[in-house]
């Protein structure tokens, strides 16, 4: 099958990441990190960044990778450097033939410092690259809510391998239909979901685990037929995507569900197996630019699962421009045979404004 060693490496590595970052989360949860709010979001990125990238440059050593972190800041901070160091030195996988898939352990703190530079690619159209965002949803992540551990293969412009880790996402889908999810969630083990996609060859899901990952079980977007019973997912933060106009939009397609809030590019995993139905991103801010690593991995396997992807006016999302998107124009994401209709009042609500 293709990219059936890229599928692997990608899961692995984002599997081997969250052990780290879910490491972290406990220790910010009991509150025993630093007073520092941030801190532990950045020990957790730079680390999940260093273990994701040292992955696969061991297994595709010529293939680039477009990260959200640099080390240049972090080799002036020698203590936080070490910190994150004595945290990445100890991650290993429970599963040894899978640890040494991925390269085993990495070496030396300076050896974690080379593979957070190597995030460095300035993407674009041509060539095999990686887009690696280690802690998406670093609100969420601090607050206790939902993050993503999200990493994709993007060939010659095109998303070809997606892996969503979702460390805090229940298991059971059903779970996710309650309101408050985010506050809800923990990172005790036994919660967490692992998405995946390779292009043309559908979506899966299994539990996040810290060893070998399986076949997992191919997930679908909901068969809604009747728009008006959907359950609309949003970000929690309201600077990050309009809520008005979400409300706007719901009340045009008659759904009375009250809309499902998460952080994250978990709102895309959640859509793919059918906890919500549509998931709707559309700009507060006319100069923001979304980033490639914080669709990349979502958009593919949401499109692999049956549904549609695209921007506020119909095109699919462009990862062959570089670090970034299309500027300001937003995600429409639903089930192929409802994401017309959706996309139709978006462009209502928004042209009316
Ligand atoms: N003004 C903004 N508009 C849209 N997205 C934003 C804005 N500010 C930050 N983000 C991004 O939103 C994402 C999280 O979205 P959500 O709220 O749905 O979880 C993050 O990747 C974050 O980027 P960054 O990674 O640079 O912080
Ligand atoms: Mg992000």
């Amino acid at each position: 099958m293709a990219y059936e060693k890229e599928l692997k490496v990608a899961q692995l590595a984002v599997v081997r990441a969250a052990i780290l970052t879910k490491a972290v989360f406990h220790e910010k949860a009991k509150g025993t990190v630093s007073k520092d709010d941030k801190s532990p979001v950045t020990i957790g990125d730079f680390g999940a960044q260093a273990l994701i990238i040292a992955a696969i440059k061991h297994n595709f050593p010529s293939d680039e990778v477009v990260g959200e972190e640099e080390a240049s800041s972090l080799r002036e901070q020698k203590d936080l450097s070490s910190t994150i160091w004595n945290l990445v030195k100890d991650v290993k996988l429970d599963d040894p033939e899978s640890d040494a898939l991925l390269g085993g352990p990495i070496k030396s703190e300076a050896e974690m410092l080379d593979a957070i530079d190597m995030g460095n690619s300035a993407g674009g159209d041509k060539g095999r690259i990686w887009a690696l965002d280690p802690i998406d949803g670093t609100k969420g992540f601090l607050r206790g809510g939902q993050y993503a551990v999200c990493l994709a293969l993007i060939v010659d412009g095109d998303v070809k391998v997606g892996v969503l880790g979702c460390p805090n996402l229940p298991v059971d889908d059903r779970e996710l239909l309650t309101e408050g999810i985010g506050a809800a969630a923990t990172d005790a083990e036994g919660k967490g979901v692992l998405f995946a996609a390779v292009q043309g060859q559908g979506a899966t899901s299994q539990p996040l685990t810290r060893g070998a990952v399986t076949p997992g079980h191919p997930i679908h977007v909901s068969q809604i037929s009747d728009v008006s019973e959907a359950v609309m997912c949003e970000s929690v933060e309201p600077g990050h995507s309009s809520k008005g106009d979400n409300a706007l939009i719901a009340q045009k397609l008659g759904i009375s569900r009250k809309p499902v809030q998460m952080d994250s590019q978990a709102k895309y995993g959640s859509v793919a197996r059918g906890a919500g139905d549509l998931y709707l991103r559309l700009p507060v801010r006319k100069d923001y630019v979304e980033k490639i690593w914080d669709h990349a991995a979502g958009d593919l396997i949401v499109r692999e699962a049956g549904g549609q992807v695209t921007d506020i006016t119909g095109s699919r999302l462009n990862f062959g421009l570089g670090r970034t998107l299309t500027e300001n124009k937003g995600v429409v994401a639903a089930p192929a045979n409802v994401h017309p209709q959706v996309l139709q009042a978006v462009r209502e609500v928004l042209d009316a404004k």
